[in-house]
């Protein structure tokens, strides 16, 4: 029995022996302790300097093209496999299939058919890709950045993309996130509202004359505003301010000039759209929308009721903003007090210009100043 005792003595006293590190082993603990220290520190530095971006808004309104945008001004932009990789060219069934469509794209009934597209649904690119059939029809034909942006690809699951900007000596990550804009996949966006930084909300203004493809009975300038209504009122977007993208200013600036009117739909919902021919915008808020499009200061270039339609259209949105403007029933009514922590600006965008994208994308970077977005916005611009 004592043996026994002894020999378990003598085993207990080697584990707790062997359980205390060496001084060598101590050292190195505290030196792996430092570094985990370190790394964590570095890599909360880093997530600091991230900015988290959701695109959202209805189908067509311009997210997927928004990101592209941001791939050529701050990514690296399309390389050759990427170009060969897009859907223009998988399009391209054969060269008497192109021969076909430049013989009907000429026909003057076609023509005809396509001055009323509002009636049906049709994608913006169409007549974009039409008009060069001559160009991609050669063999040595490859997508340009333009054909890139304008090229149409239904998102239906969340896309991811990084890139960096320069920022005051240090690097500012955007995380932006791309979603599908169809009332279906719309309920995957909750997955992505953690952690947000800014939403850029894009809306098509000149969608006013045509209904959803997915609901064609459905208006899609008020599909817009429902939406938005949705995102503005949101308890977990609270705190995120957004940008709102008043997109395709250079198709409806078309669309007015071929006699096309927003108050068809005061007739319609005169609820929601207010008689529209006794509006008028202010004149800051023309030069506001002639400092996103100068080349429409010539009062030959441009017809007088797309600066009013644009603006108008702007009125409706900031009147949610504002609280003064109920579409959902079912929407909570929130006061100014609950939206204090967050604010909306608009921009009049075309997403497919670079130059114009840029310009917006050049003020991006400032929601990591705490300044609130008014007051810089102001002093840059105005
Ligand atoms: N002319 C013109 N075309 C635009 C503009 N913005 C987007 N488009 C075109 O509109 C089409 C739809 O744009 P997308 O960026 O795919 O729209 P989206 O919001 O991502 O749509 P979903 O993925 O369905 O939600 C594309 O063919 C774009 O080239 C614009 O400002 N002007
Ligand atoms: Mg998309």
């Amino acid at each position: 029995m004592q043996g026994k005792l002894k020999s378990l003595f003598k085993t207990i006293c080697e584990d707790k022996l062997n359980s205390y590190p060496s001084a060598e082993e101590a050292k190195r603990a505290k030196l792996r302790n430092k570094q985990i220290s370190k790394t964590l520190k570095q890599h909360q530095k880093e997530e600091l300097k991230k900015l988290k971006i959701l695109l959202l808004g209805t189908a067509e309104s311009g997210k997927s093209t928004i990101t592209k945008q941001m791939k050529i001004i701050h990514g690296n932009g399309f390389d050759m496999s990427e170009r060969l990789e897009k859907e223009i060219l998988k399009a391209i069934k054969s060269n008497e299939f192109l021969e076909h469509t430049e013989q009907l794209w000429a026909d003057s009934g076609v023509q005809e058919c396509y001055s009323r597209s509002h009636e049906f649904q049709l994608i913006d690119c169409a007549k974009y890709f039409l008009d060069k059939i001559s160009e991609i029809k050669n063999p040595e034909y490859i997508p340009s950045d333009q054909d890139i942006l304008r090229c149409r690809s239904l998102t239906n699951s969340i896309q991811h993309t990084e890139f960096c900007v320069p920022e005051g000596g240090h690097q500012i990550k955007f995380d932006v996130y791309d979603v599908g804009g169809q009332q279906g996949e719309r309920k995957k966006w909750i997955q992505v509202f953690d952690g947000v930084n800014a939403i850029l909300f894009a809306v098509d203004c000149s969608s006013f004359d045509q209904t959803l493809r997915e609901d064609p009975t459905k208006n899609r300038l008020l599909e817009a505003l429902e939406n938005f209504e949705q995102v503005w009122n949101n308890r977990f977007l609270k705190n995120v301010s957004v940008l709102l993208f008043l997109n395709k200013i250079d198709v409806l600036a078309e669309k007015i000039a071929k006699g096309r009117d927003i108050s068809e739909l005061s007739q319609q919902y005169p609820d929601t759209f207010p008689d529209f021919k006794s509006f008028t915008p202010s004149k800051l808020e023309v030069l506001r929308f002639l400092e996103s499009y100068p080349k429409y200061s010539n009062a030959n270039s441009m017809h007088p009721d797309t600066v009013k339609t644009a603006v108008y259209i702007q009125h409706l949105f900031m009147k949610i903003v504002k609280g003064d403007l109920q579409l959902k029933e079912r929407i909570t009514k929130r006061d100014s007090e609950w939206h204090s922590g967050h604010s909306c600006e608009t921009f009049y965008t075309c997403a497919v210009d670079t130059n114009n994208v840029q310009k917006v994308l050049e003020w991006l970077p400032i929601p990591y100043n705490p300044e609130p977005f008014e007051k810089i916005w102001t002093a840059i611009n105005f």
